[in-house]
């Protein structure tokens, strides 16, 4: 079958008008479809309010034992559970999981090397049967960024390398589309200024943006796991503003796309 595997960005969940008119374009998007959520910033914002200053390396959290209760609070409670409810509303029937429901995703923690991540957890395993089986139920899967090592420790594991991870898995038998939305057009040349979209990145763009610093905080996972999925068989990996998921899903380009290399063997 073919999947689509859309991530939507802790920024825009963060602004409820856009959080509904996202909810709103994922309800109507056709076929089989997987949402992968974030909530950095209200994580973020939750954690100031109780005294628990954020730090992140590289775009991805440092997560200590309290920083993992505000995560799993607010990331598989109050932000899961708040939209589902509302796709519900939209009539789009729906299941909240982290990936300790169902055994949906296993992770181990992240071991220590340069930097101690905490609890933090890198994907091991897709529990592909139980999405196949929700799909084939017509119920939609909505994941937060909470997994689990199954030695009965929860991981916090970044948004876009969970989307990532789900799509990878179902290549291996479906035709997999990964979309990533959030709050910019796209890949930018200049971050502040939303007409200097690159609307293609190949490995060589990539390698360049990396070097001129281009690329910096939550756009270097997004882009390390945007090449993952599709060097491991993710049909089409797309970035950019939520109100252009329809339009891109008809091959219309709005935002950014991910390509690999292609060589010619002459
Ligand atoms: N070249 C770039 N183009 C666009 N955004 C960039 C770029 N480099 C860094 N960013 C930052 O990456 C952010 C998106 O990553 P992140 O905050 O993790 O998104 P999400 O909302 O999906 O969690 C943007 O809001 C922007 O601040
Ligand atoms: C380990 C790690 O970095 N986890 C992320 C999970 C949430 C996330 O990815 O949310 P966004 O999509 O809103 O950035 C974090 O706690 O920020």
């Amino acid at each position: 079958m073919e999947i689509n595997v859309i991530k939507i960005g802790g920024n825009v969940i963060d602004h409820p008008e856009k959080s509904e008119m996202f909810l709103k374009l994922f309800s109507k998007f056709p076929g089989n479809k997987i949402l992968v959520h974030g909530g950095g910033v209200l994580a973020s914002r939750t954690g100031k309010s109780m005294g628990i200053q954020p730090h992140m390396v590289n775009g991805r959290r440092v997560t200590d034992k309290e920083t993992l209760e505000v995560v799993t609070m607010v990331y598989a409670g109050l932000i899961n559970k708040s939209l589902i409810a509302k796709l519900q509303a939209f009539g789009q029937n729906a299941i909240g999981l982290t990936g300790a429901d169902g055994n949906a995703i296993l992770s181990v923690k992240r071991p220590v090397k340069d930097i101690d991540y905490g609890y933090v957890g890198d994907v091991k395993k897709v529990n592909t049967s139980l999405l196949e089986n929700l799909l084939q139920q017509g119920v939609t899967p909505v994941f937060c960024a909470i997994t689990h090592d199954k030695r009965g420790q929860l991981l916090n594991t970044n948004a876009d390398t969970i989307a990532s991870e789900i799509a990878t898995s179902l290549a291996k038998k479906h035709t997999v589309n990964l979309y990533f939305c959030f709050d910019r057009t796209g890949v930018l040349m200049d971050e502040k200024n939303e007409s200097s979209l690159i609307p293609l990145i190949n490995e060589d763009i990539y390698g360049e943006l990396m070097r001129d610093n281009v690329i910096h905080s939550g756009m270097i996972p997004k882009l390390e796991n945007a090449f993952n999925a599709l060097k491991k068989g993710v049909n089409h990996v797309w970035l950019g503003l939520p109100e252009n998921l329809l339009l891109a899903s008809k091959g219309k380009n709005s935002g950014t796309s991910i390509e690999t290399l292609k060589y010619d063997l002459y």
